[in-house]
């Protein structure tokens, strides 16, 4: 009988499904050595937000078939480590869309009231009135961060209760936001003008500190902002500065940049301006028995041999068939993540490609990778092969699918073409002999280059000295060049630079690139690592 370790506590329905077909133990709390020690034994490991699935874990785990995450984020999983062993990483992408919604809004509701401050001073046997006079919700500014499944829910709960409702989500279209009766605005004008914040977006190297000092010093010192989203998303320094010098009137936090938050954190020495919940925006009954559900149900099937259907990290298919696919849907997510980035997020309409031999029936899976890999900037681990078409549907984007045997360049290649804020773009890729990724063309411009996690592209007139000049800006920033090619179609007319890179390209220096005579445009781009 195959053995599945649960790692964190979860609901008992989750352990009754497992145990029809293993056998299971409930271990919680282990220390990291000791998760390692006895992870060999196991074939399956079920977690929660406590357990954190190193890459030392993931390589111990020598009879791992699934990880299974009972939630949404599986930002405590190594899942690099994960895909690189053949491990399946598996979640739960809306079974606590709801807990974490309503949690959202009693938060929003406890600062506007005191409700935790007013309770523990009825309880400590006093009876003051006055210092707990709050304000109402009815009629205020919500400004939410991150409209998709959480941040909807929030909204349609803001909108009952008569607030006027703005939103922030680079990668959703107006037209969306309407239909949720938001109005989409740019993340300044939300800080600036909202009552209550409320953050619902993924933590990402984009997001993190998203709301810093200077964030919080645009708000109205009357707003008050809510974190449900993730630690890190707020700097809390710079939480508690505000805080104290009363630039705003309030904070609720259930999510740390280290969690459990350290029992030293100066946030623990607010006032009933700030209200810390630990990490509770899932724990409903509700919830807990739908992600145990929905998780225990996916490590049985794959236990039994069947495929998982909300798998982050690898499609559902039969072994024979992901085995040929799996180095195209490798290719296809990161021409798909590419493109998305090139044409600015926020996504219009998506034509896929499919050409000489993948010009099949057969290569479905490879058109899912791409919308994926198209929406994985924006939702990171909550698209998956199974829902990355409902979520482009339903973000509006317009997917054009085409096929042609006659290209013939290499065996099979996909060209990916992206309508979005920064204009249309294309990218065409195709595998080497060994399985290797090849970039060969940009906006049709022939290249071949293999994807690189920092690169930047530029369009610029083909002069002599126009990459002397980049190659030396880069340098005066100190950002190292892994590789350089040039794509042009005429000599002397317009040609497309890309450059790999070591570092992450700091912050300002792409409009000094623009400024450069020459550069008619430059795109920088980050990739999975
Ligand atoms: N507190 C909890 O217990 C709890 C429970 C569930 C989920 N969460 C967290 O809540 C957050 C939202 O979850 P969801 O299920 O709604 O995810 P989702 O993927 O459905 O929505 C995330 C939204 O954020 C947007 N986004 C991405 N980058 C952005 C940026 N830079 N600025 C603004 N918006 C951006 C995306 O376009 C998307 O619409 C996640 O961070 C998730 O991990 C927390
Ligand atoms: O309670 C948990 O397991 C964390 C829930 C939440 O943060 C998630 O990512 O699903």
């Amino acid at each position: 009988m195959p053995k599945v370790l649960v790692s964190d506590s979860i609901d008992q329905v989750g352990i009754d499904i497992l145990s029809q077909v293993a056998q299971v133990d409930v271990k919680t709390n282990l220390p990291p050595e000791e998760l390692t020690k006895i992870i060999p034994e196991y074939d399956a490991l079920m977690i929660r937000s406590g357990t954190r699935v190193t890459a030392e874990v993931i390589e111990a785990g020598t009879q791992l078939k699934i990880i299974g995450r009972a939630g949404v984020g599986v930002d405590n999983v190594d899942v690099p480590a994960a895909t690189r062993r053949g491990i399946l990483v598996v979640n739960s992408p809306e079974g606590n869309t709801v807990a974490a919604a309503e949690h959202a809004v009693a938060m929003m509701l406890s600062l506007s009231r005191y409700v935790p401050d007013a309770n523990q001073s009825v309880k400590a046997g006093k009876w003051d009135r006055k210092s707990f006079t709050g304000v109402e919700v009815y009629k205020k500014t919500l400004g939410i961060v991150g409209l998709g499944k959480i941040g909807s829910h929030v909204s349609s709960i803001g909108r009952a209760m008569g607030m006027r409702l703005l939103a922030f989500d680079p990668y959703l279209s107006t037209e969306r936001a309407e239909q949720m009766g938001c109005q989409l605005v740019e993340l300044d004008f939300l800080l600036r003008e909202s009552d209550y914040i409320t953050l619902h977006m993924p933590k990402t190297p984009e997001t993190y500190h998203l709301i810093n000092a200077e964030a919080l010093d645009k708000m109205k010192p009357t707003a008050r902002i809510v974190n449900c989203a993730r630690g890190g998303i707020i700097d809390e320094a710079a939480l508690f500065d505000a805080l104290k010098q009363g630039k705003i009137a309030g904070a609720a936090l259930d999510v740390y940049e280290q969690e459990p938050l350290q029992e030293d954190s100066a946030l623990r020495s607010l006032g009933k301006e700030l209200i810390l919940t630990p990490h509770l925006g899932a724990s409903t009954e509700e919830a807990q028995v739908n992600v145990a559900i929905d998780v225990a149900e996916q490590i049985r099937d794959v236990l039994l041999g069947l495929p998982a259907r909300s798998a982050v990290n690898i499609p559902g298919l039969r072994p024979d068939v992901m085995e040929k696919l799996r180095p195209y849907l490798q290719l296809a997510e990161t021409l798909g993540n590419l493109v998305s980035q090139l044409a600015g997020g926020r996504i219009e309409e998506f034509n896929i490609r499919l050409q000489g031999d993948l010009a099949t029936n057969e290569s479905q899976p490879i058109v899912i990778a791409a919308l994926k890999g198209l929406l994985s900037h924006a939702l990171q681990e909550r698209v998956n092969y199974v829902n990355a078409s409902i979520e482009a549907k339903e973000r509006g984007i317009h997917v054009v699918e085409t096929r042609d045997a006659t290209v013939k360049d290499y065996t099979g290649s996909l060209l990916l073409t992206a309508t979005g804020p920064l204009g249309t773009h294309s990218v065409t890729g195709a595998l080497l002999g060994d399985n290797e990724i090849r970039i060969t063309s940009i906006d049709e411009f022939p290249i071949n280059v293999p994807p690189n996690r920092y690169m930047l592209f530029t369009l610029h007139r083909d002069m002599p000295g126009i990459i002397g000049k980049i190659g030396s800006l880069l340098g005066s920033f100190n950002v190292n060049i892994a590789s350089m090619q040039v794509g042009r179609k005429i000599i002397r007319g317009d040609a497309v630079m890309v450059l790999s890179l070591d570092d992450p390209l700091p912050e300002g220096i792409l409009n000094e690139i623009t400024k450069e005579p020459g550069i008619r445009d430059a795109y920088t781009i980050t990739l999975p690592e």
